[in-house]
């Protein structure tokens, strides 16, 4: 689906490569979280994806096709199997959350009823149902990335790219965005998302691909932040006079995750800092544990529930057999015309055995 083949990037002006002859593969269907410090090469890694960067040597596949074969007039047209999310939303400011969702699906030329079905039910799915008129200012840092969101997978793409999702958000929020692109990622669509959020990536245990000044050093499946050795569920900060305080809570406005701010500064007085270099973990386990869904299973509709209807008729209604199919091998009269059940059908009962409506009904195994 994605695959690197000893891929280096080097930018003018830099002494070292961003990426240094990286090879990698990442399957369809896949939940990848790309971590390492600030610099490493996470961000580049996903602008090389979607041939926003070229690669200074090595070769790169995404959905089957050589990105270094793709014309420049086509780029637009591979794009429309990726979706992309970025830290800061980078939502238009002025058009409503309808037209932000829209706005792509114009660009590629959709059709006017196919925008006006499809951009509510991308809503609905991300929790927004009823917003489509809000304006980017007048809704909370959460919504406004849920938006960005909906513009991203609106068009079903096979990959979505997020580059620090959760940057801006509160731990509770950043919660429920995990759940949100779980939830997409379980639909089938792959998801590459470059995060520093240690509680994150701790705690769904996806595979983890790490960076360090441009070098993978680590690729593990179901991993954490710092590798295998995930975080004790509770977790506590390390507070700075090196006491380690067991007692010592988590700050309360991490806990209830309406101040980013206080936490990090928090988490920065108590000089806690990661094998990377980060802050301790903003999003905590707990935190992480109630998460409140924030995708809306889609409701059937009419066309599921008949078409649901119709395999049920299928499958208990009488099939009508024509008698000439009937006559044994070995000659014989023919059988009369009869009407078998799909189940007798497909032999998981005898012709002619009991059937619905019947008083004396089959309930257990048949002999
Ligand atoms: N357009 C650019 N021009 C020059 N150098 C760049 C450019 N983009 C990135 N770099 C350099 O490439 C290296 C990798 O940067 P990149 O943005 O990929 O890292 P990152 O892991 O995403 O960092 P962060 O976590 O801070 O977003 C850094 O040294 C950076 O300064």
């Amino acid at each position: 689906m994605i695959r690197f083949d000893s891929v280096t990037k080097s930018y003018s002006g830099q002494s070292r490569p961003a990426l240094n002859d990286i090879g990698v593969e990442i399957l369809r269907g896949e939940f990848v979280f790309l971590v390492g410090a600030s610099g490493s090469g996470k961000s580049s890694f996903l602008r090389l994806i979607l041939k926003e960067e070229k690669p200074t040597k090595g070769q790169i596949h995404v959905l089957g096709q050589d990105l270094g074969k793709i014309s420049t007039r086509k780029v637009p047209y591979f794009r429309r199997d990726l979706g992309v999310v970025f830290q800061d939303f980078r939502l238009l400011p002025n058009k409503s959350v309808f037209e932000n969702v829209a706005f792509t699906l114009r660009v590629i030329g959709k059709s006017r009823g196919f925008i006006q079905s499809a951009v509510p039910e991308t809503l609905k799915l991300v929790g927004l149902d009823g917003k489509a008129k809000r304006m980017p200012h007048e809704l909370s840092g959460g919504e406004q990335q849920r938006v960005a969101i909906a513009r991203a997978i609106v068009n079903k793409p096979q990959i979505l790219l997020a580059d620090e999702p959760t940057g801006n958000l509160d731990p509770v929020t950043s919660a429920g965005i995990m759940t949100l692109l779980e939830r997409i990622n379980a639909g089938g669509t792959t998801v590459v998302m470059a995060t520093h959020e240690a509680g994150i990536v701790d705690q769904m245990r996806r595979r983890v691909i790490e960076l360090s000044a441009g070098d993978i050093v680590r690729d593990e499946r179901s991993a954490g932040y710092d590798g295998q050795t995930v975080r004790d569920v509770d977790y506590v900060p390390e507070t700075g006079d090196g006491s380690g305080d067991p007692g010592a809570e988590v700050d309360e406005t991490d806990a209830t995750g309406r101040d980013e701010a206080a936490a990090a500064g928090a988490a920065a007085t108590a000089g806690t800092m990661s094998t990377m270099g980060h802050a301790a973990p903003k999003v905590t386990p707990e935190i992480m544990r109630d998460a409140e869904p924030l995708y809306v299973e889609p409701e059937a509709t009419d066309e599921v529930t008949e078409a649901a209807a119709e395999i049920t008729k299928a499958a208990t209604g009488a099939i009508v057999v024509d008698p000439e199919k009937l006559v044994p091998k070995g000659g014989g009269k023919p059988a009369a015309s009869e009407h078998l059940t799909l189940a007798e059908r497909l032999g998981l009962r005898a012709p002619g055995g009991p059937r619905e409506g019947d008083d004396d009904q089959e309930v257990g195994p048949t002999k």
